[in-house]
């Protein structure tokens, strides 16, 4: 029953061309432990966090095996004419990780630093995110490895389009379904969405984070930022720490998921003290106007586009935002920059992660010891993955939800997550990691159970 190594579960890597599945995982009696996970990566942070939920699971070393390594993995090379006529060469990757619950789903982040081990982990991460806030999906993540700002829209449009060319035959409505991610909102899943029905024939509900005029769903745009605002209202409810508004917040990250935060959490009330982007950050003890911020962003030079030239606030080095006294820290830039260093420089009672990874399984472990409970991303930076399988829904019925029942339901599986979570933390006497890890493997380990090796 437990053998099933082979033939279901093949992992699979190309370098040029579109995919098809082939190759075998080799003989279970390779098995290790602890598993260092696919080729001995170092950098999957996620399969450190399933270990060490794994340990009180008593899972037998042939299932574990499952949860800790992708299904299957693409790299493929994705070939375009640049605007200037030349030729140019792109890695990407698509790793999916489990389709136990659900079709794979996930992101494509357009990154320079993309890369197949980050992709394991991010998919990886997908798994759980999926299965702690109960939407019936498994876990994916793709990247491409390209510098975003250096290629003009058609370029990334042309990029988007070589992506669905060669991972066309193992994605699909019902098969690996993918999302907006860093660089990738919805002007890239309308190309996708397009490319993909050349070959399928009409099927939006291929690709969620479509715009609204294209089959998107209200509420998807800034559902990752909600989700970290309900996460929030949660923690502090369950911490006996009160309610959001007057609550003091500093934010590392505005894009879309920091900046969307930062704006919900000022119209809740609350007072977003600080805030940074990769230039640098913004300090303002009164509290920063967060609309005013953001209209300034938007605006093109020299009468804005840049948070230095924001006159609301103090511009703050980056190393700075850390330090900052606050309720809440929300990581919501990328990921591994919650350093042992950074756990330390923090001055807030709690941390809510917004980003995927944000913090070090070191820089974890030093909040541990000094206290500070973590909201874990599985839970926290999961709202827009809840409003994408929404999106997945209202696609495959062709309706479209009100607006407010979209963010009524987010609201419904962000706190029965955060509940099912609290519970398992407070019978276990555990950290809500550690919990949220817990509840996510268990409803996966029942999946898998449930349907059987032959
Ligand atoms: N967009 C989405 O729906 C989702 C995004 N996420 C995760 O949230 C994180 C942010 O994603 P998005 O907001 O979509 O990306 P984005 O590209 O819109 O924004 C990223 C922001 O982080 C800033 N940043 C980069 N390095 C920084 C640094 N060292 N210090 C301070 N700020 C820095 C950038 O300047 C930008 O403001 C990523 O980890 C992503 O994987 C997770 C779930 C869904
Ligand atoms: O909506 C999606 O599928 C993308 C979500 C995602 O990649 C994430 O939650 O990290």
């Amino acid at each position: 029953m437990l053998g099933r190594s082979g033939s279901a579960r093949s992992r699979h890597v190309r370098s040029v061309g579109s995919a098809s599945e082939t190759g075998s995982l080799g003989p279970s009696s390779a098995l290790r432990w602890p598993w260092p996970g696919p080729r001995g990566s170092d950098s999957d942070h996620t399969n450190v966090y399933v270990q060490e939920a794994l340990q009180e699971l008593e899972y037998p070393l042939r299932l574990q095996k499952l949860l800790l390594t992708p299904q299957r993995e693409f790299h493929v090379e994705l070939v375009i004419t640049l605007d200037s006529g030349e030729v140019a060469a792109f890695n990407a990757y698509r790793v999916q990780h489990d389709n136990s619950r659900g079709p794979f789903k996930g992101g494509f982040r357009y990154h320079p630093n993309a890369d197949l081990s980050d992709a394991r982990s991010l998919a990886s991460l997908m798994t759980w995110k999926s299965a702690v806030l109960n939407v019936p999906f498994g876990g994916a993540k793709g990247g491409v490895c390209c510098d975003p700002s250096q290629l003009s829209e058609r370029e990334l449009e042309r990029l988007t389009r070589r992506l669905v060319q060669a991972l066309k035959g193992v994605m699909g409505p019902l098969v690996d379904i993918p999302g907006p991610e860093i660089s990738a909102g919805s002007r890239l899943m309308s190309y996708f969405f397009d490319e993909m029905s050349k070959y399928k024939g009409f099927a939006p509900a291929c690709v969620t984070g479509k715009p609204l005029a294209l089959h998107g769903s209200y509420g998807r745009e800034y559902a990752t930022g909600r989700g970290v605002v309900l996460a929030a209202r949660e923690l502090l409810k369950a911490e006996h720490a009160g309610r959001l508004a007057g609550k003091e917040f500093v934010i590392q990250g505005f894009g879309n998921v920091g900046s969307w935060a930062a704006r919900l959490l000022h119209m809740q009330g609350a007072k977003v003290t600080a805030v940074s982007d990769s230039s640098g950050g913004l300090y303002n003890e009164a509290g920063l106007d967060v609309h005013a911020l953001i209209t300034h962003m938007k605006a093109k030079p020299p009468f804005g586009g840049h948070m230095s030239s924001f006159p609301g606030g103090r511009h703050i080095p980056l190393e700075q935002l850390p330090t900052i006294p606050c309720d809440v820290f929300v990581p919501a830039a990328t990921a591994n920059l919650v350093t042992p260093e950074m756990a330390r420089a923090l001055e807030c009672k709690f941390v809510v992660e917004g980003a995927n990874g944000p913090t070090t399984p070191e820089g974890d472990l030093v909040l541990r010891e000094r206290g500070i409970p973590i909201l874990p991303d599985i839970l926290s930076s999961g709202g827009g993955v809840v409003v994408s399988f929404f999106e997945w829904v209202q696609n495959l019925q062709n309706f479209r939800w009100e607006e407010e029942e979209v963010n009524r339901r987010l609201d419904r599986h962000i706190s029965d997550a955060f509940a099912a979570i609290n519970r398992e933390r407070t019978q276990r006497r555990i950290t809500y990691r550690k919990a949220a890890y817990s509840v996510a493997l268990q409803e996966v380990m029942r999946a898998h159970l449930n349907r059987g090796f032959d």
